[in-house]
């Protein structure tokens, strides 16, 4: 049979080729551990005073730029937090006997005109959002309030900030006609290319509403190219992604951005969070400072179906408003997750049951349903992505689409794979968080999720992907059960409680088929293995998981899937004296030491793939990373260099120093 074959050349096959992996992943396990904990960048810290002193613009002793203290550390637990900056959040909570907005009293009121209320009412919603009846005034009407709103997965928080910015643009029109008024910044690439999607059906409902024009500036694209858009079409409206954005800010920012009233911050949290927050109180930064107006023009909004009141601290460097309003649609204790996803979780002895459970699961959907199945599965990181989309493929590709997303996949592919997920009536698209926020697949019946996300809140945008515009939805997350920790988390941070709960154990017959249909991506499993031990160390902290007894299970996924318990993964001494972890009980139980000597000028002086030379001692400290290390846009950042070599840029080294722990899991 194939799959004792496979098991029996298995260990030989492997050594040669998993030499070169593991000492590549020996950093990504570094990395992993010590990029949670990561502070200010360096580099950053350089980019930003180099802004002021070449800023010929700058306007001495007046800026938020300039007089904020910046945080020496950068743990949510330590942000800077003067208390006199609580005092200015209004909390507007949900009401439940609300008078109902609507798009006809909003024209009534002279808070719409009359020609984007015929854009927005072609579109045929049977009524406004709740989040849209709450916000579209606000923001329009409040000169000198910042806005937070909160509002669950799926329930138009887009067009409840796009509405009031084309208004904006209305009310404007005449004022600075060829500048940009608007800067939407989102985390992913795909997330900011569908904003763009939005701004155009705006458009396509109105034609009259084209002259206010939109463009994106996002990580992977052809820089030159958008550019060049811009010069063309001279947006009102720009849609982008930190690091691109910081780019454009750097060259151009007197030429388009002079004028901005308005920035908005989608998943917003995600942007505030450490990795990407430096970037955005950057680009706060440079818009304030070149602002025309006054340095405390821009109304910051911020969007996101998981934020708290929290969220302003973390926010007051880039908020310039005297007072902000949160406007809320989510009672206090009420969970964020949408109410309509019916969510359950399966448990299994084995992580890698997990696998054996959800293939199971799929199975039983496609023959028991007579109509179409579209379902997310999500996986903890890239490479387990790519060797989980390589199963599904073997086993269900005859039935339906499977499609494979995420932060390696060069952005062409990604676009078009968006495109053609979002059109299927039925298909499965494996990916990592990257399509956790914020993509709006229409009619997907399930959310799969193997293993726990990369952060507590993406556990509510995963299963977010489902029961979205009013539809129905369901989620099942298979885990095993040193994964529990993770759900009696969600039940104390987020008061989410995951009613149905199943175990499972595999039958022979369902693990010699899907040790079959693993095919060829054996050669690769080490890799992969470690990949997910780099993942799950990174995490252990806030799931509260036991480290002792997860990672030794996540390594026992090895010899699970090689059909042989016994198995352990093979690496040089060297390799796990960098981990830290010769002497440890838990590296033996994980790991079999084989002699690479052979192979010891490799192991004298390695880089990871980003070109990072790993010092080897951040697992045991884990806290010398990051500050190298930080990536700007969260998915695979790349400046669209083929056409951008003419001059260097300040950031082209982006797409090298990007954190490993993102790198892994996006
Ligand atoms: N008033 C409305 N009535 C019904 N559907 C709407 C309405 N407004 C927007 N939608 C649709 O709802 C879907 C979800 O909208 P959107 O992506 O803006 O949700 P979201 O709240 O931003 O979700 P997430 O939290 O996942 O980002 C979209 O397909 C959008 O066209």
């Amino acid at each position: 049979m194939l799959t004792s074959l496979l098991v029996k050349s298995r260990p030989s096959l492997l050594v040669g080729r998993s030499l070169s992996v593991l000492f590549t992943n020996c950093n990504r396990i570094n990395r992993g551990v010590s990029n949670r904990a990561y502070h200010d960048s360096d580099r950053d810290q350089k980019n930003f005073g180099r802004y002021q002193k070449n800023d010929s613009n700058r306007r001495p002793g007046n800026s938020r730029f300039n007089s904020r203290p910046r945080a020496s550390s950068r743990d949510d637990d330590e942000v800077n937090f003067d208390k006199s900056t609580f005092s200015k959040l209004i909390h507007v909570p949900k009401e439940e006997n609300s008078k109902e907005v609507t798009l006809d009293t909003l024209l009534e009121e002279g808070v719409l005109d009359k020609e984007l209320h015929k854009a927005i009412a072609r579109m045929e919603f049977p009524c406004l959002t709740p989040v849209q009846q709450k916000t579209i005034k606000p923001i329009l009407s409040s000169e000198d309030q910042d806005v937070i709103a909160r509002a669950k997965t799926g329930t138009g928080k887009t067009f409840a900030f796009l509405i009031p910015i084309f208004q904006h643009l209305i009310n404007t029109k005449l004022d600075s006609q060829y500048m940009v008024k608007a800067v939407i910044v989102a985390p992913t690439r795909d997330l900011a290319l569908q904003i763009e999607a939005e701004v155009k059906k705006i458009h396509d409902m109105n034609y009259g509403l084209k002259k206010y024009a939109c463009v994106s500036l996002v990580g992977g694209t052809d820089f030159r190219a958008a550019m060049e858009k811009m010069n063309k079409l001279r947006p009102n409206i720009v849609i982008a992604t930190p690091g691109r954005l910081i780019d454009v800010l750097e060259r151009y920012s007197n030429k388009f951005f002079r004028f901005v009233d308005y920035k908005v911050l989608d998943e917003a949290d995600r942007l505030l969070e450490i990795g990407f927050r430096d970037d955005l109180e950057t680009i706060s930064g440079i818009l304030n400072e070149k602002n025309s107006k006054s340095t405390d023009n821009i109304k910051t909004l911020l969007f996101s179906a998981t934020l708290d009141d929290k969220v302003q601290k973390l926010a007051n460097n880039i908020m310039n408003k005297k007072e902000c309003l949160f406007l809320d649609t989510v009672d206090k204790n009420e969970p964020e997750a949408h109410e309509r996803i019916d969510q359950s979780v399966v448990v299994s002895e084995k992580f890698a049951n997990s696998i054996f459970a959800a293939v199971e699961h799929i199975k039983k959907q496609i023959t028991e349903r007579d109509s179409n199945y579209k379902a997310i599965i999500f996986a903890p990181t890239v490479k387990f992505t790519s060797f989980l989309c390589n199963i599904l493929q073997n086993e269900f590709k005859k039935n339906l689409p499977i499609l494979e997303f995420h932060g390696k996949i060069t952005q062409n592919k990604r676009t078009s794979l968006v495109k053609r997920f979002k059109r299927e009536e039925s298909g499965i698209l494996v990916c990592t968080d990257v399509g956790a926020r914020g993509m709006d697949f229409p009619n997907v019946h399930e959310v799969l999720q193997i293993g726990v996300p990369s952060e507590l809140a993406n556990y509510i945008h995963r299963i977010g992907r489902t029961a979205r515009s009013g539809k129905e939805g369901s989620s099942v997350l298979f885990i095993c059960k040193e994964e529990m920790p993770f759900v009696k988390e969600l039940k104390d941070a987020k008061n989410i409680t995951i009613a149905k709960q199943e175990t499972y154990e595999p039958s022979e017959e369902i693990k010699t088929e899907v040790l079959e249909a693993m095919g060829q991506d054996t050669d690769d499993l080490s890799d992969i293995i470690i990949s997910l031990i780099s993942s799950y160390r990174s995490c252990i902290k806030e799931y509260r998981f036991s480290e002792r007894r997860i990672l030794p299970e996540i390594a026992s996924s090895y010899g699970v899937l090689l059909n042989d318990p016994q198995l352990k993964i093979p690496v040089s001494r060297r390799f796990l004296d960098k981990l830290g972890l010769s002497r440890s009980p838990i590296g033996r139980e994980m790991f079999e030491i084989r002699d690479y000597s052979g192979n010891r000028d490799r192991s004298e002086n390695f880089h990871d793939e980003d070109g990072d030379a790993d010092s080897g001692s951040s697992f045991r400290s884990g806290n010398s990373y990051g500050n190298r290390n930080r990536r700007r846009d969260y998915d695979n950042d790349q400046f669209g260099r083929g056409n951008n070599n003419r001059r260097s840029f300040s950031r082209n080294n982006d797409n090298s120093n990007y954190s490993n722990r993102n790198n892994n899991r996006y």
